[in-house]
């Protein structure tokens, strides 16, 4: 803090609640708060870690760059013996795209879901002494979202017992993986299974690409970087690859065999695992995409409602101090709800972690009944959390008016960085079409008895949903959990009970599912905001400690699930779900909502407990000192290096001395 002077500590007296219980909360336990903390302080405080000039490096340096942080921050892990938590929360907080993203994300993830006890033992240990770096190489130029439509090629030759693998077209060469262009020296490389000229569908093969010695391609195999992504610095800390295989060999057992089997004779079998596990690897990340979406929506946030308090605009009486923007109705209107849905995702990752660690616990033992809730839910909360929190980093840049589109505001570069994730790990329409499946499959089967479970349990009360009629007589009923999650199961069911019967009168259901699919998108959200909604609400049912910390989430999770139906309020009254009086009670109630979180904002977004290097922002600085910090930042730029810029002689020069001499 500059000269110790807290610019916001007025705001931070305001709070109602006991901050240091709340960032607790925020963690998920003393234990996660106690690493998170000691972890980004020690990244913090450390020069090498630092990320002041990042969005003006060229993109060689850039890389370079990268590279150092990542070695340096391999060493610190290993000099200060962190555990596997510890290192996961040291890359986290180091903020910067890399290959090791992947590498820990989804090759290690790749090799422990779908491969043998015997493969896992060869290839591991390896991994996670990072003697081999691997990436996850599945996306092809020509096709991503349909993985049945890859076309790499992986044919067993039984003469020498090796598979081989080949591009066979431009589109198959594979295109995007993250750390393949540069730095891979292997890959769980996705391509369609050949024996004995009949194909077996897609599976994944590890295949070496680099050579240890001297990092070359092997033969067979041309690689490179597929170029310059959106944004400075941002995610062009990456190498996203492209990658094309020449009758490239490798040996049977690098065939991931825990799902299909390749023996010696070429023939497939099939264990009792289910084939949808080859895409398990996709389950599990996008598991911690739903987690990570609590961090950069909560990071935007936290910059935004700072700002807002340190901005002053208009209203000042009598030479008074103006308005904080921030006590604009408006500006709540715009900033509390995307605080709320910080709160919001952050519980439903919680819980989602809890689901995804029971399933494989279950998978383990050959228990595979929660696998589809498994796909369902990390497929429509990936989607939805990902949407939200990339609109809503940009929400946050306009509330910070101006100064929000400059890089020194961390904004941009954070847009940058995070707008990717609603494309990659599953296109978000495509994987809400998945989960809409899913949904008509459960409404077609609610006649057959057979009941739904998981987040679907509610379609079991179908008969009860459909005749439901809100009984909210006055605003402060909203706040009753109980009505309010009636509500939303309510329009879910209704959305998909509609959908589902204009499919039935399609003779042709695929042809019905896509003249449909746009209706069936809405359905999803409004399945996927109920589990969100629902998940809050349990999360309330806990015993919470600390002074105010249940009244001040409360007051959080009305608001998100306030602002929901007001944004909404089109679905709610289509389905007759609630009536236009109480849809304007439930605005009237979110108003006063608002009110009550406006004195504990500050409090509120510093139970993230970021520190300034995280959050990469002068006007999220936690002093609230923006303006000095602006004026003195401006001056680093390499433009203010010299008075008179270079380009003055040759093209501002002449240019003023041609309109001189056209006056005279
Ligand atoms: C869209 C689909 C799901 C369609 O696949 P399909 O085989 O045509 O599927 P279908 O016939 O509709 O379904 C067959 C069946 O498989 C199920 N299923 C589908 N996906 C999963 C899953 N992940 N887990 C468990 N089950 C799954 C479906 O529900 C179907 O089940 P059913 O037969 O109806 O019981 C799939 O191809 C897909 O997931 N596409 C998205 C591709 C993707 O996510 N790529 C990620 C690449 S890696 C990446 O982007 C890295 C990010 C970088 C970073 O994190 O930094
Ligand atoms: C930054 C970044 C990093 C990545 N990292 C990796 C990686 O490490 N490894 C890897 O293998 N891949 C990676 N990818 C690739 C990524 O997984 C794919 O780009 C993603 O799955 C989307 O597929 P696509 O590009 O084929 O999109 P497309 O499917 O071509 O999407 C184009 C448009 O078509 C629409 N569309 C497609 N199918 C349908 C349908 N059935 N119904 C309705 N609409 C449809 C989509 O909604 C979208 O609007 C990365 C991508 C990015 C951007």
């Amino acid at each position: 803090m500059e000269g110790g002077v807290d610019y916001l500590a007025d705001e931070r007296k305001k709070a109602e609640f006991d901050v240091q219980q709340m960032k607790i909360v925020w963690a998920g336990s003393h234990h996660t708060f106690e690493i998170s903390d000691r972890i980004s302080k020690l990244v913090a405080n450390d020069p090498a870690f630092s990320k002041d000039e990042r969005t003006m490096l060229p993109r060689k340096e850039l890389f370079k760059n990268t590279l150092r942080k990542a070695s340096y921050a391999w060493k610190r892990i290993n000099d200060l013996h962190l555990s596997e938590e510890e290192a996961s929360q040291l890359r986290f907080y180091v903020d910067e795209p890399a290959f090791t993203d992947l590498h820990w994300g989804m090759f290690i993830p790749a090799i422990k879901g779908q491969g043998t006890d015997e493969q896992q033992k060869k290839w591991l240990p390896l991994a996670y002494k990072m003697q081999i770096i691997g990436c996850y190489a599945q996306t092809e130029l020509g096709h991503g979202s349909n993985v049945q439509g890859l076309e790499t090629t992986a044919t067993f030759d039984p003469q020498t017992d090796e598979f081989v693998i080949h591009s066979p077209t431009l589109t198959s060469s594979k295109w995007w993986p993250g750390g393949l262009g540069k730095v891979s020296t292997h890959g769980v490389v996705y391509a369609r299974l050949i024996t004995d000229g009949q194909e077996h569908g897609i599976h994944g093969f590890i295949v070496q690409l680099r050579r240890l010695e001297d990092h070359r391609p092997l033969p067979g195999i041309i690689i490179g970087d597929i170029g310059m992504k959106f944004g400075n610095g941002a995610y062009n800390t990456m190498d996203n690859g492209v990658l094309r295989f020449d009758h490239v060999r490798i040996p049977r057992d690098q065939m991931l065999m825990r799902v299909s089997q390749v023996t010696r004779d070429g023939k497939v079998v099939q264990s009792d695992v289910p084939r949808q596990l080859v895409y398990g690897t996709m389950v599990y990340v996008r598991q911690t995409i739903v987690q990570d979406a609590s961090c950069a929506l909560s990071r935007a946030v936290c910059i935004a409602t700072r700002y807002s308090a340190v901005r002053r605009q208009f209203g000042s009486h009598n030479g008074g101090p103006e308005t904080q923007v921030i006590d604009y109705k408006t500006q709540q209107s715009r900033l509390f709800p995307l605080l709320a849905s910080a709160y919001a995702f952050r519980f439903v990752g919680e819980w989602l972690k809890w689901l995804y660690t029971d399933v494989t616990q279950r998978l383990q033992a050959n228990d595979f009944s929660t696998l589809p809730e498994a796909h369902a839910c990390t497929a429509g909360l990936k989607s939805l959390t990902t949407s939200v929190t990339a609109d809503g980093i940009e929400e946050c840049r306009k509330l910070c008016g101006g100064h929000g589109y400059l890089c020194t505001s961390g904004l941009p570069e954070l847009f940058a960085v995070y707008v990717p994730a609603c494309t990659y790990e599953g296109d978000n329409i495509v994987l809400m079409l998945q989960v809409a499946r899913i949904l008509m499959k459960t409404v077609s089967q609610l006649g057959s008895g057979k009941l739904p479970v998981g987040t679907m349990a509610y379609m079991g009360r179908i008969e009860h949903l459909l005749q439901y009629r809100c009984n909210v007589q006055k605003a402060e009923d909203w706040l009753n959990p109980a009505i309010v999650l009636e509500a939303f199961e309510a329009r879910a069911a209704r959305m998909s009970v509609s959908c589902a019967k204009k499919l039935s009168k399609f003779a042709n259901p695929e042809e019905g599912f896509a003249e449909l699919s746009a209706d069936l998108v809405e359905a999803v959200v409004a399945h996927c905001q109920l589990i969100v909604v629902s998940k809050f609400i349990e999360k309330l049912q806990q015993d919470i400690p600390g002074k105010g910390v249940k009244q001040q989430l409360k007051v959080l999770c009305g608001v998100y699930y306030l602002f929901l139906l007001h944004k909404h309020q089109g679905d709610f009254l289509a389905t007759s779900c609630v009536t236009p009086k109480q849809a304007s009670l439930a605005n009237d109630q979110l108003r006063v909502l608002y009110s009550q979180v406006r004195p504990n904002a500050i409090a509120l977004v510093d139970a993230f407990n970021y520190t300034d290097h995280f959050l990469g922002s002068i006007l999220g600085r936690y002093d609230g000192n923006v303006y000095p910090k602006l004026y003195e930042a401006a001056w680093k730029d390499p433009l203010n290096d010299s008075v008179v810029p270079d380009g003055y002689h040759q093209y501002i020069r002449p240019l003023l001395k041609q309109q001189r001499s056209a006056k005279l």
